[in-house]
């Protein structure tokens, strides 16, 4: 696997919303084919960071690179060609209620592509496959899928144009225990299978013990510990403490945290 190249970097984000400063000096670095939270607690700025990288707000100062591309200033031509580099999946699934699940894959190759029907229709087919749905699915609407359900066709729709980036929204939030590590398996062996960087925003402790191979932590403005779970064990800073070190934490992932060999936890 190679984790070597640095597919998005963040440097010295500042972003205000009018008093609110919500990052200031942010900085990370995401590896190629790594699998990077963002972690921090509610109103941190992690869906600001993520939507900075895609392209959907703005920063205040410094600078955002995605795929070697710096995203201030870019051209609409150049913003255009990168917006079909990565795919989305937003927290709640957010597919159109109004077209059903094939359809909903389908709208990015129409708005991007030439390729015809028949062409689409194989790749939606493939899509639906490729993330563990039956293939009736795709004739179906969103009111008719369960939450699980809802969540694979959207990454299904996420992964329509075969990007090298995945950014996911608390993609395991609103399922089941059983839902969500079928979910955090999903993710790696796409991740595998596909070659794809994944960066993702998640308060869920199973999927950043099994399956995230760094992170980086979010909190006054800043970004107060990256790397591994190692790494990131090693720092004092409150969310770190309360986060990883509470109780129910360590009787629960005391294997994992033994591993990491964290002093006093
Ligand atoms: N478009 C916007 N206009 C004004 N303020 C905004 C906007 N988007 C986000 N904010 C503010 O920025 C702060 C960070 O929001 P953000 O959604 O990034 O938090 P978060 O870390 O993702 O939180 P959560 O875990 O609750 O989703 C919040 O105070 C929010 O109110």
């Amino acid at each position: 696997m190679n984790q070597g190249n640095v597919v998005i970097e963040v440097k010295d984000i500042v972003t205000r919303f009018g008093p609110r400063t919500v990052h200031d000096g942010v900085s990370l670095q995401i590896r190629e084919n790594e699998i990077f939270a963002i972690l921090g607690e509610s109103g941190a700025g992690k869906s600001v960071l993520m939507k900075e990288m895609i392209m959907l707000l703005e920063p205040n100062a410094g600078e955002v690179t995605v795929l070697g591309k710096r995203l201030n200033g870019i051209s609409y031509r150049e913003a255009q060609q990168l917006r079909r580099e990565w795919g989305v999946l937003f927290q709640f699934g957010a597919l159109y209620s109004s077209m059903t699940i094939a359809e909903n894959i389908e709208v990015q190759l129409k708005e991007y592509t030439k390729i015809s029907k028949e062409m689409r229709d194989k790749l939606v087919r493939s899509k639906i496959a490729l993330v563990g749905l039956d293939e009736h699915v795709g004739s179906l609407y969103p009111a008719e899928l369960s939450g699980g359900m809802i969540k694979r066709a959207a990454l299904a729709r996420a992964l329509a144009m075969e990007p090298k980036l995945l950014f996911l929204d608390e993609p395991t939030s609103g399922l089941d225990p059983v839902g969500a590590r079928n979910f955090d398996a999903l993710i790696v062996e796409l991740r595998d299978m596909l070659g794809i960087t994944v960066v993702m925003i998640t308060h869920d402790l199973d999927s950043i013990f099994s399956i995230v191979d760094r992170m980086a932590i979010l909190a006054d403005q800043h970004v107060v510990a990256e790397g591994t779970l190692k790494n990131v064990l090693q720092s004092q800073h409150p969310f770190v403490e309360d986060f990883f070190k509470n109780e129910y934490t360590k009787e629960k992932y005391m294997d994992r945290l033994d591993q990491n060999r964290v002093k006093d936890v």
